[in-house]
Protein backbone atom coordinates (compact mmCIF):
# COMPACT_ATOMS: atom_id res chain seq x y z
CA UNK A 1 0.00 0.00 0.00
CA UNK A 2 1.70 3.45 -0.92
CA UNK A 3 1.69 5.43 2.11
CA UNK A 4 -0.75 8.47 3.17
CA UNK A 5 0.39 11.55 2.75
CA UNK A 6 -1.05 13.46 5.88
CA UNK A 7 -0.79 16.95 7.18
CA UNK A 8 -2.38 17.71 10.92
CA UNK A 9 -3.78 21.05 11.49
CA UNK A 10 -3.53 22.12 15.32
CA UNK A 11 -0.69 19.69 16.36
CA UNK A 12 0.51 21.36 19.65
CA UNK A 13 -3.40 21.23 20.77
CA UNK A 14 -4.29 18.04 23.12
CA UNK A 15 -5.86 16.28 19.83
CA UNK A 16 -3.60 17.12 17.88
CA UNK A 17 -0.53 16.20 19.47
CA UNK A 18 -1.96 12.83 20.18
CA UNK A 19 -2.69 12.59 16.29
CA UNK A 20 1.08 13.64 15.54
CA UNK A 21 1.80 10.70 17.81
CA UNK A 22 -0.69 8.46 15.79
CA UNK A 23 0.63 9.21 12.29
CA UNK A 24 4.14 9.20 13.33
CA UNK A 25 3.81 5.70 14.43
CA UNK A 26 2.00 4.55 12.03
CA UNK A 27 3.85 1.91 8.89
CA UNK A 28 1.31 3.39 5.95
CA UNK A 29 0.99 6.80 6.67
CA UNK A 30 3.36 9.95 6.26
CA UNK A 31 3.40 12.86 8.00
CA UNK A 32 4.44 15.82 5.75
CA UNK A 33 3.62 19.16 7.27
CA UNK A 34 1.44 20.50 9.67
CA UNK A 35 -0.94 23.85 10.30
CA UNK A 36 -0.08 25.81 12.98
CA UNK A 37 -0.33 29.94 12.73
CA UNK A 38 1.78 30.65 15.71
CA UNK A 39 5.10 28.29 14.14
CA UNK A 40 5.70 29.36 10.69
CA UNK A 41 8.82 28.60 8.82
CA UNK A 42 9.82 26.06 11.30
CA UNK A 43 10.06 22.60 12.01
CA UNK A 44 7.83 20.55 13.98
CA UNK A 45 11.32 19.38 15.90
CA UNK A 46 12.04 23.03 16.94
CA UNK A 47 9.19 22.51 19.20
CA UNK A 48 9.43 20.58 22.94
CA UNK A 49 7.82 17.43 22.96
CA UNK A 50 8.48 17.16 18.91
CA UNK A 51 12.39 16.78 19.07
CA UNK A 52 12.33 13.37 17.66
CA UNK A 53 9.85 14.33 14.69
CA UNK A 54 12.32 15.09 11.91
CA UNK A 55 12.09 16.93 8.32
CA UNK A 56 7.96 18.19 9.22
CA UNK A 57 7.78 21.45 7.90
CA UNK A 58 5.45 24.15 9.73
CA UNK A 59 3.50 26.65 7.71
CA UNK A 60 0.86 29.12 9.20
CA UNK A 61 -2.18 28.72 7.09
CA UNK A 62 -3.81 25.96 5.44
CA UNK A 63 -3.67 27.81 1.66
CA UNK A 64 0.57 28.14 2.49
CA UNK A 65 0.47 24.22 3.33
CA UNK A 66 -1.18 23.01 0.45
CA UNK A 67 0.60 24.80 -2.34
CA UNK A 68 4.21 24.06 -0.47
CA UNK A 69 3.98 19.94 0.26
CA UNK A 70 1.67 17.31 -1.69
CA UNK A 71 -1.21 15.53 0.24
CA UNK A 72 -3.92 13.24 0.08
CA UNK A 73 -5.55 14.40 3.89
CA UNK A 74 -5.76 16.78 5.86
CA UNK A 75 -6.26 15.90 9.69
CA UNK A 76 -8.27 19.03 11.70
CA UNK A 77 -8.06 19.56 15.33
CA UNK A 78 -8.46 22.84 15.73
CA UNK A 79 -11.64 25.47 16.24
CA UNK A 80 -14.97 25.38 14.43
CA UNK A 81 -14.15 28.51 12.31
CA UNK A 82 -10.92 27.56 11.68
CA UNK A 83 -11.77 24.18 10.83
CA UNK A 84 -14.39 24.99 8.59
CA UNK A 85 -11.79 27.23 6.37
CA UNK A 86 -9.73 24.12 6.31
CA UNK A 87 -12.21 21.87 5.51
CA UNK A 88 -13.26 23.81 2.37
CA UNK A 89 -10.05 25.12 1.49
CA UNK A 90 -8.39 21.33 1.89
CA UNK A 91 -11.11 20.25 -0.78
CA UNK A 92 -10.54 23.14 -3.06
CA UNK A 93 -6.98 21.74 -3.39
CA UNK A 94 -8.43 18.08 -4.12
CA UNK A 95 -7.12 16.79 -0.25
CA UNK A 96 -9.40 14.79 1.74
CA UNK A 97 -10.82 16.23 5.39
CA UNK A 98 -10.67 14.06 8.35
CA UNK A 99 -12.18 16.62 10.45
CA UNK A 100 -12.22 15.69 14.24
CA UNK A 101 -13.12 19.69 15.31
CA UNK A 102 -16.68 20.34 16.85
CA UNK A 103 -18.99 22.74 16.54
CA UNK A 104 -19.82 23.23 13.09
CA UNK A 105 -23.23 24.27 12.09
CA UNK A 106 -25.44 22.74 9.88
CA UNK A 107 -25.01 25.26 7.26
CA UNK A 108 -21.36 24.25 7.49
CA UNK A 109 -22.15 20.65 6.91
CA UNK A 110 -23.98 21.23 3.97
CA UNK A 111 -21.78 23.34 2.16
CA UNK A 112 -19.15 20.75 2.61
CA UNK A 113 -21.29 17.84 1.50
CA UNK A 114 -22.26 20.00 -1.61
CA UNK A 115 -17.96 20.56 -2.50
CA UNK A 116 -18.21 17.12 -2.29
CA UNK A 117 -20.42 16.39 -4.47
CA UNK A 118 -18.56 18.89 -6.87
CA UNK A 119 -15.53 17.79 -6.47
CA UNK A 120 -16.13 14.11 -6.22
CA UNK A 121 -13.96 13.40 -2.81
CA UNK A 122 -14.33 12.21 0.39
CA UNK A 123 -14.30 14.13 3.77
CA UNK A 124 -15.32 12.85 7.34
CA UNK A 125 -16.67 15.33 9.99
CA UNK A 126 -16.57 13.04 13.38
CA UNK A 127 -17.56 14.69 16.05
CA UNK A 128 -16.44 11.26 18.07
CA UNK A 129 -13.45 9.23 16.98
CA UNK A 130 -13.72 6.82 20.21
CA UNK A 131 -15.35 3.53 18.98
CA UNK A 132 -16.76 3.22 22.18
CA UNK A 133 -18.66 6.73 22.05
CA UNK A 134 -20.18 5.58 18.38
CA UNK A 135 -21.16 2.34 20.26
CA UNK A 136 -22.83 4.49 23.24
CA UNK A 137 -24.37 6.54 20.18
CA UNK A 138 -25.73 3.79 18.15
CA UNK A 139 -27.29 2.28 21.63
CA UNK A 140 -28.70 5.34 22.68
CA UNK A 141 -30.35 5.40 19.15
CA UNK A 142 -31.72 1.95 19.30
CA UNK A 143 -33.36 2.39 22.64
CA UNK A 144 -34.80 5.91 21.71
CA UNK A 145 -37.13 3.96 19.42
CA UNK A 146 -38.95 1.92 23.17
CA UNK A 147 -38.34 4.94 25.16
CA UNK A 148 -39.07 8.73 24.22
CA UNK A 149 -38.34 9.76 27.17
CA UNK A 150 -34.95 11.30 27.39
CA UNK A 151 -32.15 13.08 29.02
CA UNK A 152 -28.23 13.38 27.65
CA UNK A 153 -25.53 14.64 30.26
CA UNK A 154 -22.00 15.45 29.42
CA UNK A 155 -19.78 16.19 31.23
CA UNK A 156 -15.83 17.47 29.95
CA UNK A 157 -12.64 18.85 31.20
CA UNK A 158 -12.55 22.77 32.09
CA UNK A 159 -10.81 23.39 28.67
CA UNK A 160 -13.69 22.60 26.23
CA UNK A 161 -14.85 26.03 24.49
CA UNK A 162 -18.23 24.67 22.86
CA UNK A 163 -21.28 23.16 25.21
CA UNK A 164 -23.23 21.47 23.99
CA UNK A 165 -20.37 19.18 22.89
CA UNK A 166 -20.52 17.94 19.22
CA UNK A 167 -21.47 14.29 20.46
CA UNK A 168 -24.35 15.53 22.70
CA UNK A 169 -25.51 16.85 19.56
CA UNK A 170 -24.95 14.04 17.06
CA UNK A 171 -26.38 11.58 19.89
CA UNK A 172 -29.66 13.87 19.90
CA UNK A 173 -29.84 14.18 15.95
CA UNK A 174 -29.84 10.09 15.86
CA UNK A 175 -32.43 9.76 18.53
CA UNK A 176 -34.50 12.06 17.13
CA UNK A 177 -34.59 10.27 13.65
CA UNK A 178 -36.20 7.37 15.78
CA UNK A 179 -38.02 8.85 18.72
CA UNK A 180 -41.69 9.78 19.12
CA UNK A 181 -41.19 13.75 19.38
CA UNK A 182 -41.90 14.52 22.65
CA UNK A 183 -40.98 17.63 24.92
CA UNK A 184 -39.47 16.34 28.19
CA UNK A 185 -40.43 17.42 31.70
CA UNK A 186 -43.62 18.67 32.73
CA UNK A 187 -45.42 21.04 30.11
CA UNK A 188 -46.06 23.41 33.28
CA UNK A 189 -42.78 23.74 34.78
CA UNK A 190 -40.75 26.61 34.83
CA UNK A 191 -37.02 27.55 35.38
CA UNK A 192 -36.10 29.67 38.89
CA UNK A 193 -32.67 29.81 37.85
CA UNK A 194 -32.15 29.91 34.10
CA UNK A 195 -30.55 27.19 32.22
CA UNK A 196 -31.80 24.76 35.15
CA UNK A 197 -33.35 22.42 32.52
CA UNK A 198 -30.18 22.37 30.13
CA UNK A 199 -30.11 22.94 26.07
CA UNK A 200 -32.80 21.62 24.51
CA UNK A 201 -32.75 19.79 21.27
CA UNK A 202 -36.12 18.41 19.80
CA UNK A 203 -37.92 18.56 22.89
CA UNK A 204 -34.78 16.54 24.57
CA UNK A 205 -32.55 18.28 27.52
CA UNK A 206 -29.16 18.48 27.61
CA UNK A 207 -27.03 19.10 30.12
CA UNK A 208 -23.04 20.27 30.32
CA UNK A 209 -20.50 19.71 33.05
CA UNK A 210 -17.21 21.35 32.98
CA UNK A 211 -14.72 20.00 35.24
CA UNK A 212 -10.96 19.83 35.77
CA UNK A 213 -10.22 16.03 36.12
CA UNK A 214 -12.93 15.15 33.40
CA UNK A 215 -11.53 13.87 29.68
CA UNK A 216 -14.98 12.97 27.94
CA UNK A 217 -17.76 11.39 29.40
CA UNK A 218 -21.35 11.18 28.44
CA UNK A 219 -24.53 9.61 29.89
CA UNK A 220 -27.79 9.07 28.08
CA UNK A 221 -31.10 8.76 30.35
CA UNK A 222 -34.32 7.09 29.51
CA UNK A 223 -36.94 6.68 31.68
CA UNK A 224 -40.28 5.22 31.52
CA UNK A 225 -42.91 3.67 34.25
CA UNK A 226 -40.82 2.32 37.15
CA UNK A 227 -37.53 1.72 35.47
CA UNK A 228 -34.92 3.94 34.05
CA UNK A 229 -31.92 3.15 31.80
CA UNK A 230 -28.42 4.40 32.15
CA UNK A 231 -26.24 3.99 28.39
CA UNK A 232 -22.50 6.05 29.09
CA UNK A 233 -19.16 6.34 27.69
CA UNK A 234 -16.28 7.14 29.05
CA UNK A 235 -13.06 8.61 27.58
CA UNK A 236 -10.21 8.82 30.09
CA UNK A 237 -7.49 9.76 27.87
CA UNK A 238 -6.80 11.40 24.29
CA UNK A 239 -5.16 8.04 23.21
CA UNK A 240 -9.13 6.66 23.14
CA UNK A 241 -9.59 8.41 19.96
CA UNK A 242 -6.63 7.46 17.54
CA UNK A 243 -8.05 4.28 16.52
CA UNK A 244 -10.79 6.38 15.18
CA UNK A 245 -8.77 8.97 13.31
CA UNK A 246 -6.54 5.97 11.60
CA UNK A 247 -9.93 4.19 10.29
CA UNK A 248 -11.26 7.52 9.16
CA UNK A 249 -8.25 8.30 7.41
CA UNK A 250 -8.21 4.97 5.65
CA UNK A 251 -11.56 5.18 4.71
CA UNK A 252 -11.94 8.62 3.14
CA UNK A 253 -9.06 7.89 1.01
CA UNK A 254 -11.24 5.28 -1.17
CA UNK A 255 -14.31 7.63 -0.46
CA UNK A 256 -16.08 10.12 -3.01
CA UNK A 257 -19.05 11.21 -0.52
CA UNK A 258 -19.55 13.47 2.50
CA UNK A 259 -19.84 11.69 5.65
CA UNK A 260 -20.88 12.76 8.93
CA UNK A 261 -20.35 10.18 11.98
CA UNK A 262 -17.74 7.37 12.25
CA UNK A 263 -20.74 5.02 12.71
CA UNK A 264 -21.81 5.56 8.89
CA UNK A 265 -18.08 3.93 8.05
CA UNK A 266 -17.87 1.44 10.88
CA UNK A 267 -18.75 -2.04 9.35
N1 LIG B 1 -13.87 14.17 17.29
C1 LIG B 1 -13.30 13.78 18.43
O1 LIG B 1 -13.23 12.58 18.75
C2 LIG B 1 -12.74 14.81 19.35
C3 LIG B 1 -12.88 16.12 19.02
N2 LIG B 1 -12.37 17.08 19.81
C4 LIG B 1 -12.49 18.44 19.29
O2 LIG B 1 -11.25 18.78 18.70
C5 LIG B 1 -11.02 20.18 18.81
C6 LIG B 1 -9.68 20.42 19.48
O3 LIG B 1 -9.75 19.96 20.81
P1 LIG B 1 -8.47 20.02 21.77
O4 LIG B 1 -7.32 19.38 21.11
O5 LIG B 1 -8.92 19.57 23.09
O6 LIG B 1 -8.25 21.61 21.82
P2 LIG B 1 -6.88 22.42 22.03
O7 LIG B 1 -7.28 23.79 22.40
O8 LIG B 1 -5.98 21.65 22.93
O9 LIG B 1 -6.23 22.42 20.57
C7 LIG B 1 -6.64 23.23 19.52
C8 LIG B 1 -5.40 23.65 18.77
O10 LIG B 1 -5.78 24.35 17.59
C9 LIG B 1 -4.78 25.33 17.37
N3 LIG B 1 -5.25 26.36 16.45
C10 LIG B 1 -6.12 27.38 16.68
N4 LIG B 1 -6.22 28.15 15.58
C11 LIG B 1 -5.40 27.62 14.65
C12 LIG B 1 -5.06 27.97 13.32
N5 LIG B 1 -5.57 29.06 12.72
N6 LIG B 1 -4.18 27.18 12.65
C13 LIG B 1 -3.65 26.11 13.22
N7 LIG B 1 -3.91 25.71 14.50
C14 LIG B 1 -4.80 26.47 15.19
C15 LIG B 1 -4.44 25.87 18.75
O11 LIG B 1 -3.16 26.47 18.76
C16 LIG B 1 -4.49 24.59 19.58
O12 LIG B 1 -3.19 24.02 19.69
C17 LIG B 1 -12.22 20.73 19.59
O13 LIG B 1 -13.18 21.21 18.69
C18 LIG B 1 -12.77 19.51 20.33
O14 LIG B 1 -14.13 19.61 20.62
C19 LIG B 1 -11.70 16.80 20.96
C20 LIG B 1 -11.54 15.50 21.36
C21 LIG B 1 -12.08 14.39 20.59
O1 LIG C 1 -13.40 18.76 23.47
C1 LIG C 1 -13.30 17.56 23.78
O2 LIG C 1 -12.50 17.14 24.62
C2 LIG C 1 -14.15 16.59 23.08
N1 LIG C 1 -14.89 17.02 22.09
C3 LIG C 1 -15.73 16.23 21.28
C4 LIG C 1 -17.17 16.67 21.45
O3 LIG C 1 -17.43 17.89 21.51
O4 LIG C 1 -18.06 15.82 21.50
C5 LIG C 1 -15.51 14.76 21.44
C6 LIG C 1 -15.19 14.32 22.84
O5 LIG C 1 -16.34 14.40 23.58
C7 LIG C 1 -14.08 15.16 23.43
Amino acid sequence: MNSVKIIIAGPRGRMGSEAVKMVTNTEHFELVAVVDHKHDGHMLSDIDGFHSIKNVPIYATIEKTLQSVECDVLIDLTTPEVGMHHARTALQYNVRPVVGTTGFTKADLEELDRICQEKKLGCIIAPNFALGAVLMMKFSQMAAKYFNDIEIIELHHDQKLDAPSGTAVKTAEMMAAVREFKEQGHPDEKETINGARGAEFNGMHIHSVRLPGLVAHQQVLFGSDGQTLSIRHDSYNRASFMSGVKIAVETVMKQDIFVYGLENILE
